[in-house]
C-alpha cells in the first residue's frame, strides 16, 4: 500500500454517487485508509450493498448511507444536518455524483438537459453550500474535491448538458477556492480520463458503433484505461492534510488523454511500422508528380 493504512484516521468524508462506480471505489480507497465514509445515491439497496461490502473488507462499520437526490436542496440540508448531529462534522466532501448520456443535441427535450444538469450542477452546489456554511459557522476547515471530466477544457459533441454543467462546476471551485480559502476549505477538482465503470458505460457506449475516442483505451497516450485505485490515490492527497497549499486547482489524470484532442493527429499513434511506411510511400509519391510538374 502506497500511503499509511491509517493516514486517514479521523477524516469524515461525504461522497455523493458513492453506491456504485467510481464513488463506490473511492468509499472503499478512503475507508481503506482509515476514513469514515458518507454514500449518497438514490437506490437504498445499491447504497446498503456497497456500505456492507466495504465494511466487511476493512472489518469495520466505517461506511454509512443515506438515499438522498441531490437535486432537492432542501432533502441535501437535511441530510447533511443528519450527518452533523449523528456522527459529527465532516472534513472532506466529494462531489461526484452524475448523470449522462450521448444523444445528438438536436434532439435533446428541455427535460433530457434538465436531468443531467441539475444533477451536476445544481446538485453539486447544493451539497457545497450546506456541507461549507456549516464548516464556517463552526469554525472548521475542509476540503472539497468534485469529480468533473476532461470536457471541461475541451468541450465534447454529443454529451453537451455533461460539458456545459461540468464547466460550471469547474468555475464553482475556482470561484470558491478564493472566497473560502480565508476560512481554511479548499475546493479542486479532478478531472478523470476513461475509468469503464458499469453505469456509465452503458450511458456512453452502449453499441459497437458508439466506441469512440472518449471510451477507448487505444485513444489514450498512456495506452489505457485508469485505474481507480490512482484515482483514489490523488484523492486520498487532497483530502489529507498533506498538501493543503493546493486549491482551486482542477487536476487531470486521464494518461494525457485530452491533450490528444480529436482536433488534432493524436489518432495516429495506433498506426504500426508498416503503416507508416505505407504513409510515406503514397505522401513521396503524390510530391514526386507535383516535382514534376514544378517550373521553378
Ligand atoms: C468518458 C466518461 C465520462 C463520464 C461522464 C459521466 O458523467 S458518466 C455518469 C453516468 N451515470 C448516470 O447517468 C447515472 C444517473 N443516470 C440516470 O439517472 C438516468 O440514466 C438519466 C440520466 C436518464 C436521468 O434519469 P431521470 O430519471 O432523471 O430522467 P428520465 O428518465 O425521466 O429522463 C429525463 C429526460 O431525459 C430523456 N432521456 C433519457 N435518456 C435519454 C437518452 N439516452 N437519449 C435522449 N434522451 C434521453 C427522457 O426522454 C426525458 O425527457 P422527455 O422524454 O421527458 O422529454
Ligand atoms: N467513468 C468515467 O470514465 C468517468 C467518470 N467521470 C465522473 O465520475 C463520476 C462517477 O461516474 P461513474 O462512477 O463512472 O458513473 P456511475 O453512474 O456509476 O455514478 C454516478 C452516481 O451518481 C448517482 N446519482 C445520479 N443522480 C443522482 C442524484 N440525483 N442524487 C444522488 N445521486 C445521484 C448514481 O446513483 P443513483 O442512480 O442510485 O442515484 C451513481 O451512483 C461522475 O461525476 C462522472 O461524470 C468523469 C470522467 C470519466
Amino acid at each position: 500500500m502506497l500511503f499509511d493504512k491509517q493516514c486517514l484516521a479521523g477524516k469524515r468524508v461525504l461522497i455523493t454517487g458513492g453506491g456504485t462506480g467510481i464513488g463506490k471505489g473511492l468509499a472503499r480507497h478512503l475507508a481503506a485508509h482509515g476514513a469514515e465514509v458518507h454514500i449518497w445515491g438514490r437506490r437504498a439497496q445499491v447504497l446498503e450493498d456497497a456500505a456492507a461490502e466495504i465494511n466487511a473488507e476493512v472489518d469495520a462499520q466505517r461506511v454509512h448511507w443515506q438515499a438522498v437526490d441531490i437535486r432537492k436542496a432542501e432533502a441535501v440540508d437535511a441530510a447533511v444536518g443528519e450527518i452533523w448531529e449523528k456522527y459529527g462534522p465532516l472534513t472532506g466532501l466529494i462531489n461526484n455524483a452524475a448523470a449522462n448520456f450521448i444523444a445528438p443535441t438536436k434532439d435533446l427535450s428541455p427535460r433530457g438537459f434538465e436531468a443531467i444538469t441539475s444533477t451536476v450542477m445544481n446538485g453539486a452546489f447544493f451539497t457545497t453550500h450546506a456541507v461549507g456554511r456549516r464548516w464556517i459557522a463552526n469554525g472548521l476547515k475542509g476540503s472539497i474535491v468534485s469529480t468533473l471530466v476532461t470536457w471541461i477544457w475541451t468541450g465534447s459533441p454529443f454529451v453537451v448538458p455533461s460539458a456545459m454543467a461540468k464547466a460550471a462546476v469547474n468555475a464553482m471551485t475556482m470561484s470558491l477556492a478564493v472566497e473560502w480559502a480565508k476560512y481554511g476549505i479548499r475546493v479542486n477538482a479532478v478531472a478523470p480520463g476513461p475509468f469503464p465503470t458499469d453505469y456509465a458505460w452503458k450511458m456512453l457506449n452502449p453499441t459497437d458503433d458508439s466506441s469512440v475516442g472518449a471510451t477507448q483505451a487505444d485513444e489514450v497516450p498512456a495506452g489505457r484505461f485508469g485505474e481507480i485505485s490512482e484515482l483514489g490515490n490523488l484523492v486520498l492527497l487532497l483530502q489529507s492534510d498533506g498538501c493543503d497549499y493546493i486549491t482551486g486547482e482542477t487536476i487531470a489524470i486521464d494518461g494525457a488523454h485530452h491533450l490528444a484532442a480529436p482536433s488534432t493527429f493524436a489518432g495516429l499513434n495506433k498506426l504500426s511500422d508498416e503503416q507508416w511506411a505505407h504513409i510515406k510511400e503514397q505522401a513521396k509519391a503524390a510530391s514526386e508528380q507535383s516535382k514534376a510538374q514544378r517550373t521553378v
